[in-house]
This record gives structure tokens, sequence and C-alpha cells, in this order.
């Protein structure tokens, strides 16, 4: 069932406007464990897209071979090591485990404990996904302790339903996003051209943002980072999937206005994201 479109008026009545003394402390402390060899740049415009929708304070875990890049690619963030992560989960509003993760068996056990033991909003993506779906974690995600968001393409959606992606291709799209949250219990943010956001409260919503020049790698790297920000500064998790996306599609949309659908990068939509967070909190 389709409850809703979403769109940057609502968007604009979700978002947290600042007290002139706020601080850093104050705007969403949040983890992204995410990038491995070869694939540092997930977790570089993750932590960026993080940062430019407003997250206080970004700790990006990744192999410490990885730290100069990350430290390079993204000043504001701070690098923990992943070798033995053993943090206290709440001290952060929010945590994102997955893009450019990487394949490591142990990352299963990772996100077991997390969802067990965390009580913020854990948001799923990319390997983080593909971790749950080969480790067979849909229970325990089911019965996580946090606020779930998962965000996977049409690809990631079928490893944890245990289809083929032409069979889950074939579904309609917000069938296919309750199938999803009857799996998991989680925020499902299916995405795509008209990306769906679906509660295990039974309602979805359809995104009004975006183009095809966000079908560029990284681009969801971003969406992971915006919505862990939100998430991190306190919006309400079903409004930082929503708002989320939203505001992920209107980067995309200012980003094609001025660079064109083909020349459109991840990179510059990290960029047009604060254009975009200006633009919502103008109305
Ligand atoms: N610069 C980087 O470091 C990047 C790292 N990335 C990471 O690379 C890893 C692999 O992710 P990928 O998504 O590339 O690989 P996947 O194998 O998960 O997904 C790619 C496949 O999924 C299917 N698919 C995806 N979206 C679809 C859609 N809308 N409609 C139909 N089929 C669709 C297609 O079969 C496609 O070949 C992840 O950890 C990801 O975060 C990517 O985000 C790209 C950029
Ligand atoms: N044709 C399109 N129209 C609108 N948005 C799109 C389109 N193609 C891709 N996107 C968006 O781009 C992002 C791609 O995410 P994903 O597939 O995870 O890429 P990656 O893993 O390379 O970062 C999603 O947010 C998706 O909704
Ligand atoms: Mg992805």
């Amino acid at each position: 069932m389709k409850d809703g479109l979403i769109t940057l008026e609502y968007v604009n009545t979700v978002i947290k406007r600042r007290d002139r003394s706020i601080h850093k402390g104050d705007c969403g402390r949040i983890l992204l464990i995410a990038g491995s060899l070869g694939m540092a740049g997930a977790a570089v415009l993750c932590g960026r897209a993080a940062l430019r929708s407003g997250a206080g304070l970004v700790q990006i875990a990744v192999p410490e071979e990885l730290f100069p890049i990350l430290q390079m690619g993204v000043p504001e963030a701070t690098c923990v090591s992943r070798k033995s992560l053993n943090l206290d989960w709440q001290r952060y509003d929010a945590i994102a485990v997955g893009p450019g993760l990487g394949e490591d068996a142990e990352h299963g056990e990772l996100i077991r404990r997390i969802a067990r033991e965390y009580e913020g909003t854990l948001v799923l993506d990319a390997d983080g996904l593909n971790q749950a779906a080969r480790n067979h974690l849909q229970e325990d995600l089911r019965k996580a302790r946090c606020s779930l968001i998962i965000s996977p393409h049409i690809g990631e959606a079928a490893r944890l339903l245990d289809m083929e992606v032409g069979q889950a291709g074939a579904w309609d799209r917000q069938e296919l996003a309750r199938l999803l949250v009857e799996k998991t219990n989680a925020i499902v943010v299916l995405k795509g051209a008209e990306t769906i956001v679906a509660t295990p409260e039974g309602t979805s919503y359809t995104n009004t943002t975006g183009n095809p020049g966000m079908a560029t790698a990284g681009s969801g790297d971003v969406l992971t980072g915006i919505i862990t920000s939100l998430s991190g500064q306190g919006l309400l998790p079903v409004d930082a999937a929503k708002a989320g996306v939203c505001l992920h599609g209107l980067a995309g949309d200012l980003g094609a206005d001025r660079l064109g659908e083909y020349g459109l990068t991840a990179g510059d939509l990290t960029v047009m994201t604060a254009l975009a967070m200006k633009k919502i909190l103008l109305g």
C-alpha cells in the first residue's frame, strides 16, 4: 500500500533548527563502520555526506592501513581501528555499518553484537546487508534492541530475501519493500528511481526527488551518511530515513542542474547535500 509522497515541505518540518548556543556535541556523534582496502572511497563519501548534512562529530572505523586515506579524505572526522573494535556503542547517537566494508567474515558477528547491544539507531547498507544475508542474521535483526534502518538496492534486497536479482526485480517495489520489513522488522529504504520507505507499522512512502544522474558509483554511500547524520541529530528513525532520501535526491537534482546527469559524481553529491539542506531550511 502506498501512503504518501516524501516532499520537500515535509522535510522542512522535521529538520532540527539550531539554537544560537548549540555546540558540536549537540549535533550528533556518529560512528561509521565502513571502507576496506580498495573501497576506502565508500567510507570517505559516507563521512563527507554525514558532515555536509550537519553531523557534529563523525568517527570512522576502518582498517589501520587506511587511516592516511581517510584523514586526507575527511579531515574533519576521527578514525578508529577496526582491528579489535570494542567500543562503547552507547556513546554514539547513531551508527552505520556497511559502505565498502568488504567481505571479512567477522563482520557478521560485529553486526549481531551491535544489533543486540546498541540502544540507538543502526543504519545497515551495502556489505552490512550482504553480511547479514550471508550469515543468516535476519532473525537477529528482527530482535534488535536498536532502531534499525536498512537501505538495500534491489541486488541487496534479493540477497536478504534469498531470491535471484531478476526474481526480486519482477516484484512490485512496494510489495518487495513490505517483504523486507517482514523479514527484518526494520525501516526499509528500498533504493532506486522513486525510492520507497516502508515501516514496521505498515506505512510506506515514495520519494519525489532524484534523477538518473544519481546512477553513479558511491551515491548510495552518500545516502547512508545522510541518514545516519540525521538520525544522530535526533530525528525519529522514520523521519531520518524519509528526510534522508528526499535531501539526497534534492542534492542530486541540484547537482544535475549544474553539472548535468552524465557528469554528476557521488563526490559532487556530498557538496550538493549542503546546498540541498540550505534550500530546504529556507522553505
Ligand atoms: N568508491 C567506493 O569505494 C565504492 C564502493 N562501493 C561498495 O562496493 C560494494 C559492492 O556494492 P555494489 O552495489 O557495487 O555491488 P552489488 O553486487 O551489491 O550490486 C551490484 C549489482 O546489484 C544489482 N543492482 C543494483 N542496483 C540495482 C537496481 N537499481 N536495479 C537492478 N539491479 C540492481 C545489479 O545486478 C548490479 O550488478 C559495497 O560495499 C559498496 O558500498 C560502491 O558503493 C561503489 C563505490
Ligand atoms: N535512476 C535513478 N533515479 C533516482 N535515483 C537513483 C537512480 N539510480 C540510482 N539512484 C539512487 O542512487 C543511489 C544508488 O545507491 P547504490 O545502488 O547503493 O550505489 P552505490 O553502492 O554505488 O553507492 C540510491 O540512493 C538510488 O536511489
Ligand atoms: Mg550501495
